[in-house]
């Protein structure tokens, strides 16, 4: 119970900070409602007590018009707060899934390829965007803070009531009339209460377990619902090779899964409900006996049977729904926790160092090993080399060679398992890793363009000179393609409304339009023809120190002929560094090398 009300405390404050004046609105709007449906319980009561005692017709006439008012203020100002509060309401849901967008793109890579991170990320997403999420939380909260006034008001007119007095001292009836009656009636309803923690325990236990089991389920099912089967890109793949019935198949085993959880969570929120409204209408008809009798034994007014018995009516429902709606809202905090959970992991930009990588940098990996998390292979193991500035180097091996993993420790995106990696001389520390990534104008070979324009595409962000946007475009041998598109280098790309399609090819070219623009002194091109015909590919090697320009490159490819035309070869096996060396004298060794350049050499002299 404690460690749910500081988590509660933690997420109202942490909703306070993001949109200031929502709690003050709930509670207002929350105490408003509270009286506006006293109002007219208690006008009830002073008009029928004002009719028995043969009142003047003005100061009936007097009650109603004040009743009128009050109602109009109270409902008037309500609704106000209402307006207020979902404006607010909705502006804090946009900045919670800012927040958790925000701190994703800044995460370490390595984070958001761990599927315990990706858990967290659907748990945090859930906890305000699902099921009504923050609408749903924050209407809670109203309801919440509703019972809380109904109850402290509710108590207070009991109270009163207990503490009224007639004049029958004998038998059953004088006894319900005295201290003693009260006290039992104040002990049933301390009762109650207990047995409403008994509910909102079990409650908070069954929905918490859901919500734990479900999240995984969640996070693969969404996986399969929306990045198989509605993605633009899987859509191909899906259909030449009929993955429809596989995709349909574990859908089905994980929605069945959601389900069972679902279904054994719901048979014991059903059980605990069914006790709690027995419980309840027994309470009720109970209560109203007394104030039938507190009538009767004219401790007090007739009139006043209204405002009591629809106080117990109230109490009652504030008492059986408290549980649910306490339990309710605990569990959405409890989600809401993830978030915040979400939002303390490190992140990069903060507490980040510069770094200096320039032109004319030596870089060095000192016996680098890496492996991935969960992985007891290391994708790469104990490398050492230098790499020299201005010159053109191919990474080459055979598929899971590790060259990918290389260049991502290089850029940053993965910090050594082991060994350091130096830029002139100097050790790349953790805090520098965030830095490291904008020196490097890279290309990997499943690079992503967004959905904008074509401007934005290359310069990632706005108001840049279009002049400097067509070289780079034309260097990357898009120029021909642009001549043809509609609005220029303002042609919008992808999903948005008028966006062209553009091929594989054409996409990379621009891919290398952009790691052009970023003019980083290293560029790295990751398989950069492997979707460009043979023309482009041509032009773009023959063209590659025009392209680079003054630039220190490396290139990864398995296409062998690129390898003549750069300075340095590093060539991998099984995540280790095994030949190096110029074109030339890897082609006199009898290694690797000579087997993969042969290889290709005899499959295109036998093509011809
Ligand atoms: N995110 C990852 N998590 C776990 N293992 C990975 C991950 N990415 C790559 N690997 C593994 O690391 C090894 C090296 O992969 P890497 O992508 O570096 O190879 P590569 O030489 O670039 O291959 P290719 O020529 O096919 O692109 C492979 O065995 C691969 O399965």
């Amino acid at each position: 119970m404690k460690a749910q009300l500081q988590e509660a405390w933690t997420i109202l404050r942490l909703i306070h900070k993001q949109r200031p004046y929502v709690i003050f609105y709930g509670f207002s709007a929350s105490l408003l409602k509270t009286i506006t449906a006293y109002l007219p319980l208690w006008f009830t009561s002073i008009l029928i007590n004002l009719f028995l005692a043969k009142t003047d017709t003005q100061s009936l006439f007097l009650s109603v018009l004040l009743f009128a008012c009050c109602m109009l203020l109270s409902e008037g100002g309500q609704y106000v707060l209402e307006y207020r509060l979902n404006i607010a309401v909705k502006e804090l849901e946009l900045g919670l899934e800012k927040n958790i967008s925000e701190k994703a793109m800044y995460l370490s890579y390595d984070k958001l390829e761990d599927k315990d991170t990706l858990d967290l990320i659907e748990k945090a997403k859930a906890g305000f965007m699902q099921n009504g999420g923050i609408q749903v939380m924050m209407a809670q909260f109203s309801a919440l803070l509703e019972i809380c006034c109904t109850m402290v008001i509710s108590f207070g007119l009991l109270l009163y009531l207990l503490s009224c007095h007639g004049t029958n001292k004998e038998g059953i009836l004088g006894f319900m009339d005295t201290f003693w009656a009260g006290l039992v009636l104040l002990m049933l309803l301390y009762g109650y209460a207990l047995f409403g923690k008994y509910l909102s325990k079990g409650f908070s236990k069954a929905g918490m377990k859901f919500f734990d089991q479900n999240a995984k389920l969640s996070r693969e099912n969404n996986y399969y619902s929306s990045e198989v089967a509605l993605n633009q890109k899987m859509a191909k793949d899906v259909r030449l090779f009929q993955m429809q019935d596989t995709v349909l198949e574990e859908m089905a085993q994980r929605q069945q899964n959601s389900l069972k959880y679902f279904t054994i969570f719901n048979h014991r929120i059903a059980m605990l409900f069914s006790e709690s409204v027995f419980l309840g209408n027994m309470m009720n008809g109970f209560f109203y006996m007394f104030v039938i009798l507190k009538v009767y034994v004219k401790s007090i007014p007739v009139g006043d049977f209204v405002t009591y018995a629809g106080t117990i009516t109230k109490l009652n429902d504030a008492i059986s729904t408290f549980p649910i709606i306490y339990t309710d809202l605990m569990m959405l905090f409890h989600y809401m926790s993830y978030y915040n959970t979400f939002l303390q992991l490190a992140d990069q930009k903060e507490d980040s160092d510069e770094i200096s990588l320039q032109e004319d940098s030596v870089i060095t990996f000192d016996h680098v090993t890496y492996a991935y998390p969960g992985s007891n292979q290391p994708a790469l193991h104990d490398v050492s080399l230098t790499l020299e500035p201005h010159k053109k180097t191919a990474i080459v091996g055979l598929n899971g060679a590790g060259k990918t993993t290389l260049i991502k420790l290089l850029c940053g995106l993965y910090e050594p398992s082991e060994g350091t990696i130096r830029i002139d001389g100097k050790p790349v520390t953790a805090k520098q890793l965030s830095a490291l990534q904008n020196k490097f104008g890279v290309v990997f070979q499943d690079f992503a363009l967004f959905a904008g324009t074509l401007k934005e595409n290359i310069t990632c962000t706005p108001n840049e000179k279009d002049e400097a946007i067509r070289d780079v475009l034309n260097r990357s041998g898009f120029a021909k393609r642009l001549a043809t598109l509609p609005d220029d280098i303002h042609t919008m790309l992808g999903v948005q409304e008028n966006g062209i399609q553009l091929s594989g090819g054409e996409a990379q070219k621009v891919a290398i339009a952009r790691a052009l623009y970023a003019d980083r002194p290293w560029i790295i091109l990751d398989e950069p023809t492997a979707a460009l015909d043979p023309l482009s590919e041509i032009e773009i090697y023959t063209h590659l120190n025009e392209l680079i320009q003054n630039k220190s490159a490396i290139y990864i490819s398995h296409r062998m002929s690129s390898c003549q035309f750069c300075d340095d070869i590093l060539v991998f096996e099984h995540g280790n560094l095994i030949q190096r060396g110029s074109h030339a004298q890897l082609l006199q060794q009898d290694g690797l090398y000579q087997q993969l350049w042969t290889a290709q050499a005899a499959y295109f002299q036998e093509a011809s």
